[in-house]
């Protein structure tokens, strides 16, 4: 062993042995941050201009093939993984070892080097650290090499998901809406796949997380995990646990599910992650669950006090991703069949965009803080502003879940009206009996003339997407996110205006849907004077006062 590699294994070493429980977080972040895909980014635009620059290491890397190399990856990604923390320690430290042998024989052996760098690369618990290390210790054109690997696989799943998602079994496809100059909307839309007919399910979908209303939760008449009535003739099974955050189920599946997925993390003091993540040394204090068990009552006493919907999903988002320890269970009770197998459930919410949301001051510390007691280090991951966009992301994205029409005694919320938690339902937010969230249904725009409704029909929260219509193939899909139908006594202009003040305040966007714009062409214009530029934001920020600008006129 050179002494190069000796130090690699030192550095590298200190770290394997002395943040084993940190390894968890470590993969979280290799999977959520975009800091470090930024940073990954930034790196290959570095090495491109150096290459350019250093004529000799361009000889070395150019050598080597885009495609050799893109090859070398798919043998690479066919190996099987160490399956054990032990084996991985071990598999780590071979390949060091042979990258540094292979590096030492010269130019000829730089490619094997990479691949052998590259594969204890993957299996190191902080990438960014490893990197880092390489740069100092390796060649300069093997970590080049090692770095344009990452970037093809980066790339590579980056640029597959819209081809492999959503599955072929849904009959949709996400496309790309060129922008329009004179509208806003969605940049992502569901399009058709084949030719549907009036009232057929186009697909049904599970949720890839859930928050039964906290009346409900109380009450014990519905299934915590699928939202599904308890009916008497169903055996309804509580969860006990040593937090009082009450769970009611309505199967074993339902109850596991749940436990497995963020109720054991997040409101017991049981071991936080799946026993194969390989945790078990860190053994709990008592001083340590006393913190644990503080951190979760004054989380549970924040969330009960305004029911707030969207703070309970990040959390059990934020444990979901860190229990998931496969990529599919293949059981569609735990509602993994939203993650297709492929792609896990921060790769799904990875790629939706924000919106403006005001949490109270007091909520991120709390969140934090339970993180914090709950697997030390692990906060880091969620800053003040990620919190943010994560609940963003939440907040336009909900849907409410509606059985039959929807209910009329969901309690009226406490907060205040611009905080007010809304979700995606013809039926209104006020009528639902919980909120989910969906990765396929989530590229659903709104229309006041929507094609297709979304159901609740087999009584759950599975999400049943049915056509109002005859739809051709290739047509864009649309759903109504509030309740369109014109009320007895409303004007068609009231019926329009309540609609779009309640997507301008709600939803923060001005609404371009093709019955909108029709009535717009329909009414009297007035000139006002043109605004600098087109913000939907804004824009729908006044869309009670005006309608939004078309080429510097507006309708009344
Ligand atoms: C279906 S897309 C969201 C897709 C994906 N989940 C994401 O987060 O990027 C929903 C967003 O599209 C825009 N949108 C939807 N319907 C619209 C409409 N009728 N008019 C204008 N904008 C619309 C709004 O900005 C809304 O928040």
């Amino acid at each position: 062993m050179t002494s190069r590699t000796n130090s690699i294994l030192v550095i590298a070493g200190i770290s394997f042995c002395g943040i084993i429980a940190y390894a968890v977080y470590f993969d979280y972040r290799r999977r959520t941050d975009a800091d470090f895909r930024k940073k990954i980014r930034k790196e290959k635009k570095r090495v491109d201009k150096s290459l350019a620059q250093s004529r000799q290491a361009a000889a070395a890397a150019s050598e080597i093939s885009e495609a050799e190399l893109r090859e070398a990856l798919k043998l690479l990604k066919s190996e099987p993984p160490p399956p054990t923390q032990h084996e991985k320690e071990n598999y780590f430290m071979s390949q060091v070892a042979m990258g540094e042998q292979l590096a030492s024989r010269g130019e000829a052996f730089h490619l094997p080097a990479a691949l052998s760098f590259y594969r204890a690369l993957v299996v190191y618990p902080s990438q960014p650290e490893l990197i880092d290390i390489y740069q100092k210790t390796v060649p300069e054109p093997i970590v080049k090499i090692v770095l344009t690997l990452v970037n093809l696989d980066l790339g590579s799943k980056i640029g597959a998901y819209y081809e492999v998602f959503p599955p072929k079994w849904t009959n949709v496809s996400i496309q790309s809406r060129p922008p329009k100059s004179d509208t806003a909307g969605p940049e992502k839309v569901l399009v058709l796949n084949q030719d549907i007919k009036a009232g057929e399910v186009i697909y049904k979908e599970h949720p890839m997380l859930t928050c039964l209303d906290y009346d409900l939760q109380l009450a014990g008449t519905h299934c915590t995990h699928c939202l599904r009535e308890i009916q008497p003739s169903l055996v309804s099974l509580p969860l006990t646990s040593s937090a009082s955050i009450k769970s009611t189920f309505c199967s074993k599946p339902c109850q596991v599910a749940s436990k497995s997925q963020w109720h054991s993390f997040l409101f017991t003091l049981d071991p936080p992650l799946p026993a194969v993540v390989e945790l078990s040394q860190v053994t709990p204090t008592p001083a340590g669950l006393d913190a644990r068990r503080a951190a979760q009552a004054q989380l549970i006493a924040y969330l009960n006090k305004d029911k707030r919907v969207n703070t309970m999903l990040m959390a059990k988002f934020i444990a979901r991703q860190l229990t998931a320890t496969n990529k599919t269970t293949g059981d569609t009770a735990d509602f993994a069949q939203a993650d297709n197998g492929e792609y896990r459930i921060e790769d799904h919410v990875e790629r939706w965009t924000t919106g403006p949301v005001n949490p109270p001051p007091e909520e991120y510390p709390l969140v934090a803080a339970l993180l914090q007691v709950t697997l030390p280090g692990l906060e880091r991951f969620l800053t003040e502003p990620s919190h943010k966009a994560l609940l963003g992301k939440i907040m336009f994205n909900a849907f409410g879940v509606c059985f039959g029409g929807g209910r009329d005694n969901r309690p009226a919320s406490t907060l205040r009206p611009e905080d007010a938690e809304l979700t995606r339902t013809p039926y209104g937010t006020e009528r639902q009996v919980g909120t989910a969230l969906y990765s396929v249904s989530t590229y659903l725009p709104h229309s006041c003339a929507p094609n297709a409704r979304p159901s609740f029909a087999s009584g759950t929260a599975e999400l049943h997407l049915i056509a109002n219509r005859d739809l051709k193939k290739g047509e864009e899909l649309s759903i109504a996110y509030v309740d369109i139908s014109q009320r007895a006594g409303e004007s068609t202009k009231e019926c329009r205006l309540r609609r779009r003040k309640e997507l301008a305040s709600g939803w923060k966007f001005a609404c371009e849907c093709s019955r909108c714009v029709q009535i717009r062409l329909e009414l009297p214009l007035v000139r006002v004077a043109p605004t600098k530029q087109h913000n939907p934001i804004r824009t729908a920020a006044r869309v009670d006062a005006v309608e939004p600008p078309a080429r510097g006129e507006h309708a009344v």
